[in-house]
């Protein structure tokens, strides 16, 4: 079975959305941290070998000490964060073990991934090395100037919004963040790609939402219940290598 790390970006500021003055991870949804929910998807897979969370040095002991009981039954390391998202990202790389075949990145503000769709991102990040969720763009697209004045309408062909887990083979993720040379990629497929590795999409699910703003944790909320429900056998038989399912 291939070994998986697992990365959890949550170190960010959080300026776009604040709850009762927590920074968006930290914050509960439906009575649960939103950071909890995205950690609990991966944590107790038996093919994930390490996680890793990233939290900013500002946050370090105050999230120990409000998440002591949460982080007493996980397995789980805490990275300091960077300024970018990819400063945490190539933080937490620095500290993945070398027996690890391959690395997901998650956002920590993606609460509402569930198990079959990382299933299909895993399954075809093994057949490929690299591999992420998306979704194609449904609505037309406005490039729209400061006076909020339509300057073109873009061509939607071919148009996906990237999601998250992103995962890849470690080699090459290593690889890709060695040759940064500081470009403030906002994914880690585009690193992956600027060093001419092919990123295969799977597509996702419109409700693995990234939690942004107030307004979208009034849609995971209620996005929640519409979650398709853990089937209880699926634990039994971790994936194998058959064909790739299709995001339910
Ligand atoms: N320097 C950073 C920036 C972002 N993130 C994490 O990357 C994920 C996606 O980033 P984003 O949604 O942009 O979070 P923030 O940067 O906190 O949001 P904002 O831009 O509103 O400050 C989040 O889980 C965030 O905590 C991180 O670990 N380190
Ligand atoms: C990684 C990501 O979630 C893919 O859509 C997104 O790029 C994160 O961007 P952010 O500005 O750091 O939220």
């Amino acid at each position: 079975m291939s070994k998986f790390a697992v990365i959890l970006p949550a170190a960010g500021q959080s300026t776009r959305c604040r709850v009762k003055r927590m920074k968006k991870p930290f914050a509960e949804l439906n009575r649960r941290p939103v950071w909890v929910r995205s950690t609990e998807l991966f944590i107790n897979r038996d093919d994930v070998a390490q996680t890793i969370i990233v939290i900013s040095p500002e946050d370090r002991e105050w999230f120990k000490e409000k998440f002591r009981p949460n982080l007493a039954f996980m397995d789980i390391e805490i990275v300091d964060g960077g300024a970018e998202r990819a400063d945490s990202i190539q933080n937490a790389l620095a500290r993945v073990k070398s027996d690890i075949d391959f690395v997901a990145v998650h956002d920590a503000a993606r609460p509402l991934m569930v198990e079959e769709w990382v299933d299909d991102v895993f399954r075809t990040a093994i057949k490929t090395g690299a591999a992420m969720p998306a979704v194609p763009v449904t609505s037309t697209v406005k490039r729209v100037n400061d006076k909020n004045e339509i300057v073109e309408t873009v061509p939607r062909e071919n148009l996906w919004l990237a999601q998250t887990p992103q995962v890849f083979r470690r080699e090459l993720l290593l690889e890709a963040y060695a040759k940064r040379n500081g470009l403030i990629a906002t994914d880690d497929a585009q690193l992956v790609e600027a060093i001419g590795h092919t990123v295969t999409v799977v597509e996702g699910s419109p409700m693995n939402i990234k939690i942004t703003t107030g307004e979208d944790f009034k849609i995971a909320s209620s996005l929640i219940e519409a979650l398709p429900k853990k089937d209880p056998l699926r634990s039994l038989h971790p994936f194998q290598d058959d064909p790739g399912d299709q995001w339910r």
